[in-house]
């Protein structure tokens, strides 16, 4: 199977052009789980599978490292904007990808006749209990919602950006919060009932933030698009930050808008770092 391998703001995948691979019948969990092993394959966050569309001009399929499919994927959404352009593929510098959350719209940034990014309209965030989705009154929101996780309980606002997020505010540096172990326990708190990616988060100033994640299905990655998004949607609806803002991410920068229309706005980079053909026997 010819794959190309690239990452956002470190968050790395494996593309696949579904218009040429086999991809019909493929057992999709275990191709993930084996093509994102690190040591027993290409190694990835996700699996992404570029498809034809009768709703958008292209259909992308994301499966986690662990083999569960995703909604939505920030990062991806930019790779594969900047694939589908530079592969021959479209020649739309803006372009729609359908996705399991709906239409996204990603559009290449260009300076000097190169291109230095991309700009995508992730949509609008989600922020009743029964959307995100989390237990509890379907119609209330979740903002200050406690997680007891090892004796410490943490204060988390709930936002979904097409897949769910749990985004906690901490004063101290979130640089030193152990993500392997805390991570784990509050993606599969039962409070979330298809699961949550977890971020945590330091105010830096009101258009600056640090965050860190631990990825539903993923576990913890150098940067999560709709994670950032999710962070500055709740930073700003707590009053934390403005609607516009830096995100510094183990990986690299986001920087994300929510505009007055409600839509989020995610600016960021696109590498392709290498292509490859796997031997997929499974
Ligand atoms: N693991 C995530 C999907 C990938 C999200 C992240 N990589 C992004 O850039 O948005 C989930 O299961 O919701």
């Amino acid at each position: 199977m010819q794959f190309s391998k690239w990452h956002g703001a470190g968050n790395d995948f494996v593309i696949v052009n579904g218009f040429k691979e086999k991809v019909a019948g493929l057992d999709l969990a275990a191709a993930g789980r084996l093509v994102c092993d690190r040591h027993f394959g290409v190694g990835a966050d996700g699996l992404v599978f570029v498809l034809p569309s009768d709703s958008a001009d292209f259909r992308m399929q994301i499966i986690n490292s662990d083999g569960s499919e995703a909604e939505m994927c920030g990062n991806a959404t930019r790779c594969v904007a900047r694939y589908l352009y530079e592969q021959g593929l479209t020649d739309k510098t803006k372009v729609t990808l359908e996705t399991l959350a709906g239409p996204i719209r990603p559009e290449l940034v260009f300076t000097d006749g190169k291109v230095s990014g991309v700009r995508v309209d992730m949509g609008k965030p989600r922020f009743k209990r029964g959307e995100i989705p989390m237990s509890g009154p379907a119609e209330d929101g979740a903002v200050n919602v406690p997680v007891t996780v090892d004796g410490r309980t943490y204060y988390g606002i709930g936002v979904n950006m097409g897949n769910p997020h749990f985004v906690i505010f901490l004063d101290e540096d979130v640089r030193k919060v152990e993500l392997p172990v805390t991570g784990p326990k509050i993606e599969t708190d039962a409070l979330f009932p298809r699961k949550t990616n977890v971020e945590f988060a330091n105010v830096l100033s009101r258009g600056e933030l640090r965050m860190r994640v631990w990825e539903r299905g993923a576990g913890v990655t150098l940067a999560c698009g709709t994670g950032t998004c999710a962070t500055v949607v709740a930073g700003a609806l707590s009053g934390r930050c403005d609607r516009t803002a830096q995100v510094h991410l183990d990986g690299g920068d986001l920087t994300i808008e929510w505009a007055e229309d409600d839509r989020v706005f995610m600016t960021g980079p696109a590498v392709e770092v290498f292509r490859g053909e796997f031997l997929l026997r499974i």
